[in-house]
């Protein structure tokens, strides 16, 4: 790719009359495949040219190249275009998609999932949890006492030769769990799926809860939720996708989260081989930092859809449903033995019961979360009892459409301005 620095260095010798001291390349022009030109060996060889991935047709260049290859000086306001035209092209060739997979971290029920994401020079592969529902992307990292790593991938600032320290600053987040960690903060490229963000703040953690610890699958979480929920201080950091926006084909990433199967994350694209019909889209309100939208309403198995708004997050790093107590138990009057069991924390009923299914509305658009979703997982391995998929969320003071709703759609997190979240089938 043709550099400005290059091309106004060429104008200058241009200008001199020492033009052509500095043949510029054009675009990418890919020859045949020599080995298998059909007339090598005759001491005669002719190649197939063909059209260069990369290649943008540059009419200002074409035209300055013909006053190079004459030693005509160019005119300045010709130099000018192809600058112009140069960097518009360099813009586009910049432009990115990403496409990862969202792997469940637990194969008997899904807990969380994690995608593999590279950190640094060399680089540096983790496996970690990508959380709509907060912004800092953060790994256990060399700066955790080894009694806090038990089997994690860790980022080892000190190995990347991009790694950067910024200096002075620090990090500390408390999830809605209880869960939490803290630490510092350095600059390094990140690359998902294909989509490298240079200089994306890695917040590597000095102290992980102990919740952290024992969930040997997840290496630390990357945060795509508003950047004003950053903890970061004294200086808020960027997410990854706030970071990669600019660049992307089009602002958006989205969720194709699958029931105990690898899933995906895209970004810069809405892959349409993953959904069925028409996407719905609802206006976000981004003020709390989250993705938090109207639902339209819900309705237990085929009972009458209730239509009322109701207010919730779309949070891809909480694993369950979390919905005001009226609507949970409307639903747990249906389940044969259920309770609201204190010990246990939630609804729990036994594991061979007969569960309805949940639908809840989008705008017109209605989503059926199966039976088999809303049987969470045995409170205990191998117990008779199961917790629920759906819970109250009168302890956690908003409304939260985890991976169990999410899992039974395609979302479109659409950071657009304004920002809208779509919801399809698939
Ligand atoms: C299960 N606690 C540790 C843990 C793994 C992933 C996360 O992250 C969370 C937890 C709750 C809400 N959002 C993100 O915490």
């Amino acid at each position: 790719m043709v550099t400005v620095t290059n091309l106004v260095l060429t104008a200058a010798l241009a200008a001199l009359g020492l033009a052509s001291a500095l043949p510029p390349k054009i675009g990418t022009i890919r020859t045949g495949d020599e080995k298998n030109s059909p007339n090598l060996g005759s001491g005669r060889a002719s190649f197939k040219q063909v059209r260069g991935s990369r290649y943008r047709f540059n009419g200002a260049r074409a035209v300055y190249k013909t006053y190079l290859k004459y030693g005509v000086p160019a005119p300045e306001d010709l130099v000018k275009a192809v600058a112009h035209t140069d960097a518009l092209y360099s813009a586009e060739v910049k432009r990115g998609t990403g496409s990862a997979a969202a792997v469940p971290i637990n194969a008997d029920f899904d807990i969380a999932y994690v995608t593999p994401v590279t950190l640094g020079t060399p680089p540096q592969t983790l496996q970690l949890d990508f959380d709509s529902g907060s912004s800092d992307l953060w790994v256990f990292s060399s700066h955790l006492p080894t009694s806090q790593i038990r089997g994690q991938q860790i980022y080892a600032p000190n190995k990347s030769s991009t790694a950067k320290l910024l200096d002075g600053h620090s990090w500390s987040i408390t999830y809605g769990d209880g869960s939490g960690s803290r630490g510092n903060v350095y600059t390094d490229n990140v690359t998902v799926g294909g989509l490298t963000v240079g200089s994306q703040a890695i917040e590597c953690a000095q102290q992980v809860s102990s919740s952290f610890t024992t969930e040997d699958h997840i290496d630390g979480l990357v945060g795509l939720g508003f950047s004003t929920l950053n903890t970061v201080s004294p200086k808020s950091q960027l997410t990854f996708f706030d970071n990669a926006k600019s660049n992307l084909d089009s602002p958006v990433f989205t969720a194709d989260l699958k029931y105990k199967q690898a899933g995906t994350y895209d970004f810069g694209f809405i892959d349409e081989a993953k959904y069925t019909g028409e996407i719905t889209y609802v206006p976000v309100n981004s003020d709390p930092g989250y993705w938090t939208f109207p639902s339209s309403g819900y309705a237990v198995g085929s009972g009458n859809f209730t239509a009322s708004s109701i207010s919730g997050i779309a949070d891809t790093g909480t694993s369950l449903v979390y919905l005001p107590t009226a609507i949970v138990t409307a639903y747990y009057r249906q389940v044969q033995g259920a309770t609201n069991s204190r010990s246990y924390g939630g609804y729990v009923f036994p594991c061979a019961s007969t569960l309805p299914t949940f639908t809840f509305g989008v705008g017109a658009a209605r989503f059926t979360i199966p039976a088999a979703y809303l049987n969470y997982a045995p409170v205990t391995p191998g117990s008779a009892t199961c917790f629920g998929g759906l819970q109250s969320s009168s302890g956690v003071g908003i409304n939260i459409w985890g991976d169990v709703a999410l899992k039974a759609a395609f979302v479109v997190f659409n950071g657009g301005n304004p920002p809208t979240i779509g919801w399809a089938a698939k």
